[in-house]
């Protein structure tokens, strides 16, 4: 496809560090070549790219910084690399809340865009987010009585995306729902066109040929926002008949690899990954909020504990019953409390990568964040999918699983962890 000096296909912006890596491996499923670049990059491109995705952590800062940020980003794929259409991606549960961001930032973005109107598709099938008459679903269970519910930083307690996102932004919300997707192609980008002028429209879809027809009905918008689902459909149609890319990821040498597992997602898929880790045997080192206040110690001696001991399988990890979250936000305060553990993962990532880990699988996706900011990994290449949505990366010397809470399997660190050390073709 395209080369260097050439426009981008896709230029896109990921409100967290999982979700960019979850785009840019759905991306990379139509044979895509997709860069990674962690926070607001500058200067050039170095690598060839298809597609290039900015993981932000953007998800639960102020509505004005994230606004920032996410321009920013935007201009630097708009004029650095003449993106041909810009990209929001933002989670499958639209994890939001009424402040934002979700609202302001689309609204920011389609004024960069120069869009008149924008697409809201946040459904994501393969890993059960469907949305049906504006309302989202988790596997059978509506949003709001999913799991997403007890979220530590965004619940979600009302699954009607109109709604939702109508008291994040002034302007108009609209819904093209499944009676219209099932007609024809034609048929939604008529009902997209006539929105009136700032429309940001919910779109349904149960299925990937729900995707496939609305990417087809927008392929020719300066802005689509959404999942990663919507994003390969958008790949799946730029690059029809093209020849698959190679991209620049390698696999460590077995021999030097030492991984270490961090968990610091509250959700219920990765509570019982924890579970099922410490079930199989891993070395597993718990830690609190409360003394997560004395990070730089904490890590040393979580790190010193681990060193004692033979087995190769390590896990720490935060991740809590929601009572037990809550427990310790009620003394600490919410962002207090997430914002400690956070601080301690980004700094134990950076003891453990001293000491000689190499790879890291973290779960959750703010986790991801401090993680690799920690870590100062600013480029990533994707490599092969673990789970749906999450790749193996490799940057800055380093190999990293960024999971979503909610994605994978119950045994998905072992899962990681044995596909990097066995070498499974990339
Ligand atoms: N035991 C706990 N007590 C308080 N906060 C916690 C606990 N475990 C995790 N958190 C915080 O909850 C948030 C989880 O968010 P995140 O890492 O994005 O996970 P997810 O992807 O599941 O949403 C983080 O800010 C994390 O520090
Ligand atoms: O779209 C999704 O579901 C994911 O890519 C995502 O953003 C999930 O967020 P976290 O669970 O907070 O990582």
């Amino acid at each position: 496809m395209t080369g260097q000096g050439d426009q981008i296909e896709i230029g896109a912006i990921a409100d967290d560090f999982t979700g960019a890596c979850d785009l840019a491996v759905m991306l990379r499923r139509s044979g895509m070549r997709v860069a990674l670049r962690v926070g607001v990059p500058e200067g050039a491109l170095r690598e060839r790219a298809d597609a290039v995705v900015v993981a932000l952590k953007t998800r639960n800062i102020a509505p004005d910084l994230a606004v920032a940020e996410s321009c920013e980003a935007a201009r630097w794929l708009r004029d650095h690399l003449g993106a041909k259409r810009l990209f929001f991606k933002y989670c499958s549960t639209f994890d939001s809340t009424d402040a934002g961001n979700i609202g302001p930032v689309s609204d920011a973005l389609m004024q960069e865009a120069g869009a008149k109107r924008a697409i809201a598709a946040p459904a994501f099938p393969e890993n059960g987010r469907r949305v049906f008459m504006g309302h989202l679903f988790v596997g059978d269970r509506l949003l709001s009585e999913s799991s997403m519910a007890q979220h530590p930083l965004t619940p979600m307690h009302d699954p009607d995306l109109v709604r939702v996102l109508s008291r994040q932004r002034s302007a108009p919300v609209g819904l093209i729902d499944k009676t219209c997707i099932d007609l024809d192609v034609d048929t939604v980008r008529a009902s997209y066109q006539g929105a009136e002028a700032g429309t940001i429209v919910i779109c349904d879809a149960v299925s990937d040929g729900d995707l496939d027809t609305l990417a087809q009905a927008v392929l020719a918008e300066p802005l689509v926002t959404g999942g990663s689902a919507i994003g390969a459909a958008l790949a799946r149609q730029i690059m029809a008949g093209c020849r698959a890319q190679r991209d620049a990821f390698t696999r460590p040498d077995p021999a030097q690899m030492r991984a270490l597992v961090l968990s610091g997602s509250g959700s219920e898929m990765t509570r019982a990954q924890v579970s099922q880790a410490i079930a199989a045997g891993y070395e597993a080192v718990k830690v609190g909020a409360a003394e997560a206040g004395q990070p730089e110690a904490l890590a040393t001696q979580v790190l010193d504990q681990l060193a004692a001991c033979s087995n190769p399988r390590q896990l720490v990890y935060a991740t809590d019953r929601p009572e037990q979250v809550k427990a310790v936000q009620a003394v600490l305060g919410r962002e207090e409390a997430g914002a400690r553990l956070e601080t301690f993962f980004a700094i134990l990532a950076q003891q453990a990568a001293a000491r000689g880990y190499n790879a890291f699988v973290v779960a959750g996706g703010e986790t991801s964040g401090a993680v690799v900011r920690g870590l100062g990994v600013q480029e990533l290449a994707i490599g092969p999918e673990i789970a749906p949505g999450v790749p193996w990366a490799q940057g800055g010397g380093l190999w990293l699983a960024l999971k979503s809470g909610n994605f994978g399997q119950a045994d998905f660190f072992e899962t990681a962890v044995s596909m990097l050390e066995q070498g499974e073709p990339a």
